[in-house]
């Protein structure tokens, strides 16, 4: 049996209150004791050397990166497939983006997330970007009720905008995660409906994750994410570098990358972010974990799609572990983003590095995303 203060620690490390006792230990079942353990190991371990020992071991963990185990974490979060689960229960997810130059992201995106296992996938978009995403797949959600500043006089701005966020605020509470970004475009009053949206996400708790076109908006306006535990940046090169000039006031520095992006993300007040290249690193502002494994050598565009995607669903997963490991306590999830992205790093490398070997050159997004179930399964069997 671990000591309290082993599973206080434990339940800070994944983002409970530190209200949690030893009673409440003992109310846990076996099976959520190993799936707590197993979390805490994937995290760095533990050992029974008492609280302070522990953050101790914290700090010096936090020295350059750590690889993170995503094929363990992989394992911890994925929920069993059980009969007396109703639809719903493994994930309802909506992407905010599409408009008419950019209708593959947002669909990459979506998809992704229904073939990793989410039960529901939503797409808001632009009202002419609608009838071409709901021709790709019948599977997903399409609401046709952005605008760009083209197709909207300015005298009825107001009015639509209040419009576009009476819509989404009727679903707001029922996703478990946003997000915003893929093939948003860069219109200007798109871009402030769409901060309207992020900003009643957050009011209801929403986690959000923020990705191409929602970077540039966000680069612009910290404020939306900033201070936020539940928000995910997942920044290209390009993306990155512009948040860096932006809140660091300096150029990259690949000399130091895990010290600069752990020294980012608390500048943005402890949001998670995931820095996408050669290795992914993933830092919440505490700790910097890495994941190297070989992908693949194919740069088509769309990758990142399918990589915000798994990020929504691997999060909201994340969390309801936390949650069912300690219905006693109240909940501060922060590190359900990080599980979050570490999980959904680790299965798009290995998604590509298959559809790499079967297609080679010719390798596309479509490819990679239809490695992504068998992926999943070889990491994590359904039964
Ligand atoms: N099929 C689609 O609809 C796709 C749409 N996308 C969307 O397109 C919009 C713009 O995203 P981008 O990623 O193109 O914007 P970025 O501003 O990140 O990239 C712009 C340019 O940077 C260049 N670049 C890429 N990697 C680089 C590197 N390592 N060093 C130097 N330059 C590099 C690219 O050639 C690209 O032309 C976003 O909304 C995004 O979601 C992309 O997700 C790709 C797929
Ligand atoms: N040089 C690289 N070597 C290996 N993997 C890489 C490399 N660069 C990116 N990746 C992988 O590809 C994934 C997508 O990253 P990428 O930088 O292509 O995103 P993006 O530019 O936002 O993609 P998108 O075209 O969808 O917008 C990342 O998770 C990362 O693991
Ligand atoms: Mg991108």
């Amino acid at each position: 049996m671990l000591s309290g203060a082993v599973c206080s620690f434990m339940l800070m490390k994944l983002g409970v209150n530190s209200g949690f006792s030893a009673r409440n230990c003992m109310w846990a079942s076996p099976a959520v004791f190993r799936r707590q353990e197993f979390l805490i190991s994937c995290l760095g371990g533990y050992s029974d050397q008492g609280y302070q020992g522990k953050m101790q071991q914290v700090k010096s963990i936090g020295q350059p990166t750590s690889e993170a185990d995503g094929e363990k974490i992989l394992r911890a979060i994925t929920p069993t497939l059980d009969p007396s689960k109703h639809k719903g229960q493994a994930g309802k997810i909506a992407v905010i983006g599409g408009c008419r130059e950019y209708t593959g992201a947002p669909y990459f995106a979506a998809i992704t997330a229904l073939k990793i296992g989410a039960d529901l996938s939503h797409v808001f978009c632009t009202t002419d970007a609608a009838p071409v995403i709901k021709s790709y797949s019948p599977e997903i959600i399409v609401h046709p009720i952005l605008e760009e500043s083209y197709s909207v006089r300015d005298e009825e701005k107001r009015s639509t905008a209040g419009k576009v966020l009476a819509e989404v605020d009727k679903w707001m509470e029922r996703f478990d995660c946003l997000v915003v970004g893929p093939g948003l475009g860069r219109d200007p009053f798109l871009l402030d409906c769409v901060s309207k949206i992020m900003k009643h996400a957050r009011q209801s708790n929403v986690p959000i994750v923020v990705d191409g076109d929602g970077l540039f908006l966000v680069t612009n306006c910290l404020d939306l994410v900033s201070g936020y535990p539940l928000a995910v940046l997942t920044p290209n090169v390009n993306e990155y570098k512009r948040l860096v000039q932006k809140v660091l006031s300096c150029e990259v520095n690949d000399e130091d990358a895990p010290g600069q992006v752990l020294s980012l993300a608390q500048r943005i007040g402890g949001v998670t972010i995931l820095r996408k290249g050669k290795h992914d690193l993933i830092t919440d502002g505490e700790t910097v974990r890495s994941i190297s494994i070989y992908g693949s050598p194919r740069r088509c565009g769309g990758q990142g799609d399918i990589l915000s995607g798994s990020v929504a669903v691997f999060t909201s997963w994340a969390r309801q572990v936390v949650s069912d490991s300690d219905s006693h306590t109240s909940i501060s999830p922060r590190n359900p983003t990080m599980l979050g992205c570490i999980a959904a790093s680790t299965l798009l490398r290995k998604a590509a590095s298959l559809a790499f070997r079967d297609k080679k050159r010719s390798t596309l997004t479509t490819d990679i995303i239809e490695y992504l179930g068998r992926s999943l399964e070889d990491i994590c069997p359904v039964s």
